[in-house]
């Protein structure tokens, strides 16, 4: 078996802050900016593999908290890892567990070591170190895999800020070491220090004199108005080493992520395409349509009919309406898969923008669709 390919960044055009490149990894390419869909459960729900791959997704997200529960790291392994487990060949990326395990599980306990917790599913009690979580990534064969953090929600005490960010730099020293040396996956670290310039930048160069494959803005998203999330970006994303991705955990809002690819990220994770769509809200050029309002009951227009996207065109309103309204299963099928669409077509435009000098005019012209109306 040949030396898998290591994975590699490449730069090909930038407007201002703004980048557009790819990553390769030995599964595959990773056009940026990328929006990565969210696999939790080894599933990007109500969708099939081959779908996400049709909406234009080159990587999804799994979750080390989730599959180290359920059904299990080792079991995942001894099944042939996560990408034969779930059938999807190309990239994946993981997150470490520690943001899920603050969100999620019960009688969290947190020390200099790791994180205790019981489960959320059966009470069972676990432990998630730097070290285990690097083994729980690497059994289940991610290409990407990232550091355990803290990340504490806003607004927060600067003590405790500076608290998390140092711990965190610390179990970044540590994730590193247990990862040694894998060439053919990545590791990410994970920039910490809440709304405070100093402390992010601390974290920042910390990280860099760590040495990571990739780097995280990780501590957003976490409750604080869109400008303190804007402000934070502005101003870390030029301590980021520039031939490096950059990852904007958790973002985000379509309005949120124009704004961060202005600012120099490369990376997006979100659950919300999906979770909106199993609730009836779809994104679409026009901005949000809630099919769940009783306005759409007797609309024969399709969503966009001027959408790349066939499922915008084939359903009327009033049937999406009807589907979200039974609570068919078919209505989170076909949502999820607008929503996903809408998403890579946006960061799909944002690249071919950047590679244009026209990015600017880009994120003015789809702003302003949204709020053009028609909807
Ligand atoms: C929504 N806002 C937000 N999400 C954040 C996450 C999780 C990113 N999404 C990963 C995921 C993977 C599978 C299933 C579900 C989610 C973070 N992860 C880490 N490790 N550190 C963060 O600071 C951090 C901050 C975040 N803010």
């Amino acid at each position: 078996m040949p030396e898998p390919l290591p994975v590699a960044f490449t730069l090909s055009a930038t407007e201002g802050q703004a980048r557009t490149g790819r990553i390769d990894t030995h599964r595959g390419e990773i056009r940026t900016p990328a929006f990565m869909p969210v696999g939790t459960a080894a599933t990007v729900k109500a969708m099939y593999p081959e779908q996400v791959r049709e909406t234009g997704a080159d990587i999804l997200l799994g979750n080390t908290y989730h599959l180290m529960l359920r059904p299990g790291a080792e079991r995942v392994a001894s099944l042939g890892g996560l990408h034969d487990f779930m059938d999807w060949q190309r990239p994946i990326l993981t997150d470490s567990g520690g943001f899920q395990v603050m969100s999620l599980a019960k009688l969290r306990r947190m020390t200099e070591r790791g994180v205790t917790f019981r489960s959320h599913v059966d009470g069972s009690s676990h432990e998630l170190t730097p070290e285990r979580s690097i083994e729980i990534q690497t059994l289940l064969d991610s290409d990407i895999i990232m550091q355990l953090d803290e990340c504490i929600s806003l607004p927060a005490e600067r003590k405790e800020m500076e608290r998390a960010m140092e711990l965190s730099l610390r179990w970044g020293e540590r994730s590193k070491a247990a990862f040694g040396d894998q060439p053919q996956r990545a590791l990410f670290g994970i920039v910490q220090g809440g709304d405070d310039p100093e402390l992010r930048a601390r974290s920042a160069a910390g990280l860099r004199s760590i040495g990571f494959d990739g780097y995280a803005v990780g501590g957003l998203a976490v409750g604080e108005p869109q400008e303190v999330m804007f402000r934070v970006l502005s101003e870390i994303t030029p301590e980021l080493p520039s031939d490096r991705p950059r990852y904007l955990m958790g973002v985000g809002k379509p309005d949120d992520i124009l704004g961060a690819i202005a600012r120099g990220i490369d990376m997006f994770d979100c659950v919300h395409p999906t979770r909106a769509g199993r609730h009836g809200h779809i994104y679409t050029r026009f901005g949000v349509l809630n099919l769940k309002n009783a306005r759409h009951k007797d609309d024969p227009r399709p969503v966009d009919e001027t959408s790349p996207n066939r499922n915008c065109r084939r359903f009327s309103r009033a049937y999406l309406h009807h589907l979200v309204r039974t609570e068919e299963i078919l209505g989170a099928m076909i949502l999820s898969q607008i929503n996903l669409s809408y998403y890579q077509e946006l960061v799909d435009g944002a690249r071919q923008a950047i590679a244009e000098g026209r990015f600017e005019d880009f994120a003015a012209a789809t702003r302003a669709g949204w709020s053009a109306g028609d909807l």
